[in-house]
């Protein structure tokens, strides 16, 4: 059995679903927001998908002083390529004669360029909105097996997507990154700015990793317009976990003979207020399938899997 809390605007209400964790719909971001955050409403017109590439060629023949890394937050600018970090507190460097650069971390005098084809083109070629889907919880909670069964059912709709397992990206580019508190925070960071970037492109992004951290992941979340986020906590007992023990790393953590594992010697911090709360206990109802649809519902209901 499986079962779903609902959290925000989950609008699930299938009885074999259980509702104990749930909190009524308390608007956080309200459906209606989620539009807006995906840049509908920002004045651009219905097309066709033929019309969109001629438009996105007509807007390139003029330049475009709009700058932004946040879709939400554009700024009109009055000096053709004067070009400031829209973060406010960003010191933005001399633009007299030259181009405005500006200093973000330790890269300095750096320009945002910005592209007449956008986000919301992207979304209308895809007829889906560009998110992250992002899955926490324990080892062996089943993130991998939800990412892949999400993956598939999303796929079998036409939709596309792209999953980053924690497992993986720590095969290439995060690497270099150990479990130490410092290096997890790191790799969901990273994972967290590729994901942005993913969602950017108008796909439908899974990221799957412990991400033990509320703040971490937290910080993730508010890297991305509001709605584009989508926490999904799987709800899975440290025993239940352990009893599964796919690779053999809660006995060898038991055994000592790994240091600092999650949930044993390293702490993980359940989400306060995710959007989709998944309770697999191993029983019927619970299959990788059945939760996957639980995630399509939800997209399917709040207007994902349409431009
Ligand atoms: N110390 C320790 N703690 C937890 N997990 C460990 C550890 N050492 C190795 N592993 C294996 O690494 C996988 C977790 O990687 P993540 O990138 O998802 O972790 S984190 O988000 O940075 O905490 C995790 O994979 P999953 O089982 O898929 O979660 C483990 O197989
Ligand atoms: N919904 C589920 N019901 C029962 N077993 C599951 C479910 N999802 C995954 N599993 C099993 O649990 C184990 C851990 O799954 P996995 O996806 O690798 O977890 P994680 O990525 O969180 O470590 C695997 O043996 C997998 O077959």
């Amino acid at each position: 059995m499986a079962g779903l809390a609902q959290k925000s605007f989950v609008s699930l209400s299938l009885p074999e679903f259980d509702s104990g964790h749930c909190s009524p719909l308390s608007g956080k971001l309200g459906f209606l927001k989620v539009p807006a955050a995906f840049g509908i409403g920002r004045g651009f017109e219905v097309r066709s998908g033929f019309q969109a590439p001629i438009k996105a060629m007509e807007s390139s023949r003029t330049p475009s002083y709009v700058v932004s890394n946040k879709l939400d937050n554009f700024h009109e600018l009055d000096q053709p390529g004067c070009n400031p970090n829209p973060d406010d507190n960003v010191p933005v460097n001399s633009c007299k004669d030259t181009l405005k650069t500006s200093n973000v971390g330790n890269s300095t005098n750096i320009l945002w360029h910005k592209c007449s084809v956008e986000k919301v083109d992207r979304q209308e070629l895809l007829q889906q909105k560009g998110c992250v889907i992002w899955i926490t919880g324990l080892s062996g909670s089943g993130k991998s097996t939800l990412a892949c069964a999400l993956c598939q059912g999303l796929h079998a709709r036409g939709k596309l997507t792209y999953v980053l397992d924690g497992d993986n990206v720590r095969h290439g580019l995060n690497r270099d990154l150990s479990f130490k508190s410092e290096d997890r925070a790191e790799n969901i960071r990273r994972i967290g700015e590729v994901a942005k970037l993913f969602a950017d492109a108008g796909v439908i992004c899974i990221a799957c990793l412990i991400s033990p951290y509320r703040k971490d992941r937290d910080a993730c979340r508010d890297l991305l317009p509001e709605g584009a986020f989508i926490e999904v906590f799987m709800d899975v007992p440290l025993q239940i976990c352990e009893a599964r023990d796919p690779k053999g790393l809660y006995k060898l953590a038991r055994a000592g003979k790994i240091k600092g594992f999650t949930g044993i010697d390293d702490p993980y911090e359940p989400p306060l207020n995710s959007e989709i709360v998944l309770q697999p206990n191993d029983g019927p109802g619970g299959s990788p399938k059945e939760l996957a649809e639980i995630v399509i519902s939800f997209l399917d209901k709040n207007g994902y899997l349409q431009a």
